[in-house]
């Protein structure tokens, strides 16, 4: 893959019933591998950018693509499939499913996905196998794993949500606002463990917050305000 994994070009998004654009981006894009915060204040669009990155919104002008793909151009089933095989979205209220367990969370997108599946288990013996290496690797010891997902503190599920993301290693891991609930040394030291498990995967990470501190984790910091054209002019009629 030699383009971008995620492109935005003359992207205009506006919420129906909204008189103004929410977002007008001439253009974005993160490459292969990159990790990318995006920061800005409370309002300011970042987790619409993100709904529009996994082609949950559609824009009203211009075009997003995935590894080259407009997500406009797919039927919404094949939105979908397409979500669940390339993007691992790690959510601010992680989006845990209660009655499953620690290893059936992290599982989840192996359920859903082939090619998820298929990847975890290119280097594993199984996808069990895949989930449990990466628990391990974020620092969640094996008596937890079988224990409803909601039993564990709320620092221990963020990192069962980041297993969950990162599984099956799709090529754009998205995250918005995963470290609101943490202090600073967890905070840290999550971001730590994040980062070094993209990188292992090969991920691109487009991460949201409206955090400054967080930009030591970053090279590249983009701030949204600074970008985004949009909250002036009205729509056209
Ligand atoms: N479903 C919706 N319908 C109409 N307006 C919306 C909708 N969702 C969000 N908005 C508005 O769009 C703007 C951007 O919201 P968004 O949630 O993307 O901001 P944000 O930067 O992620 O904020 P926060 O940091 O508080 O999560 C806000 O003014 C918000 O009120």
């Amino acid at each position: 893959m030699s383009g971008p994994v995620l492109s935005f070009d003359g992207v205009r998004f506006a919420y129906p019933g909204e008189a103004t654009d929410t977002l007008d981006l001439p253009a974005l894009a993160l490459a292969v591998g990159e990790r990318v915060l995006l920061r800005g204040d409370s309002g300011c669009g970042k987790s619409t950018l993100l709904s529009l990155a996994a082609g949950v919104l559609l824009p009203r002008a211009g075009r997003v693509a995935l590894l080259g793909q407009d997500w406009q151009a797919l039927r919404p089933g094949a939105r979908d499939a397409r979500r669940v095989d390339h993007v691992g979205y790690l959510f601010q209220q992680f989006n845990l499913l209660p009655y499953l367990s620690v290893l059936d969370n992290v599982l989840l997108p192996c359920r859903f996905s082939a090619r998820r599946a298929q990847r975890a288990r290119a280097h594993h013996a199984s996808e069990r196998a895949a989930a449990q290496a990466l628990l391990q690797a974020l620092g969640l010891e094996a008596a937890l794993w079988p224990r409803p997902a909601t039993a564990l503190s709320v620092g221990q599920q963020q990192r069962v949500a980041a297993a969950r993301a990162l599984i099956g290693e799709p090529e754009l891991v998205i995250a918005d606002e995963p470290t609101s609930a943490l202090d600073e040394g967890r905070r840290d030291a999550f971001m730590r463990l994040l980062i070094a498990q993209c990188e292992r995967v090969g991920s691109a990470l487009l991460f949201v917050s409206h955090d400054q501190r967080l930009a030591q984790h970053f090279v590249r910091v983009l701030d949204l305000p600074a970008i985004n054209r949009a909250g002036h002019a009205a729509l056209p009629s």
